[in-house]
């Protein structure tokens, strides 16, 4: 009902303001947009879910995410997909790994700090209700 479509739309008001200060952080410029496939031609045989921050703002807005759990999932994608793409030892494949684990971190600092446990619960709510 009505009270449901004003939690989802604060949901996705909460998620779109995550991505975009993510986006906004120098470190993770790298992760802004889908990593170019004339660039990186082996890239799809190696990750099979690619994922990137512009994908998450479209996907919020696509109203994709009805609860942050579900929006995690993909969020975490970005750095997993780098961790997994950049193994070697090299100091480039050393630096995206680092910063893939700093937005790691940043994502669950914001959702630690940021996110109250009762309007998850209420988005889960109205996930298992449809
Ligand atoms: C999330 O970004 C990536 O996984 C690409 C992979 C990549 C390899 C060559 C070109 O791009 C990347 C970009 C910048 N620095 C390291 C790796």
């Amino acid at each position: 009902e009505e009270q449901e479509e004003d939690v989802l739309r604060e949901l996705r008001l909460f998620l779109r303001n995550v991505t975009e200060r993510l986006s906004l952080d120098r470190r993770f410029k790298a992760f802004t947009r889908p990593v170019d496939i004339e660039e990186v031609p082996d890239y799809l045989m190696v990750i099979k879910k690619p994922m990137d921050l512009s994908t998450l703002l479209t996907n919020i807005d696509e109203h994709k995410y009805v609860t942050v759990s579900e929006f995690m999932l993909d969020a975490d994608l970005i750095w997993q997909n780098a961790l997994e793409y950049n193994p070697d030892s090299d100091p480039m494949d050393r630096h995206i790994r680092h910063r893939a684990c700093a937005l790691k971190d940043t994502v669950r600092a914001i959702l630690r700090d940021e996110l109250d446990e009762d309007f998850e619960r209420v988005c889960e709510e109205i996930k298992e209700s449809r």
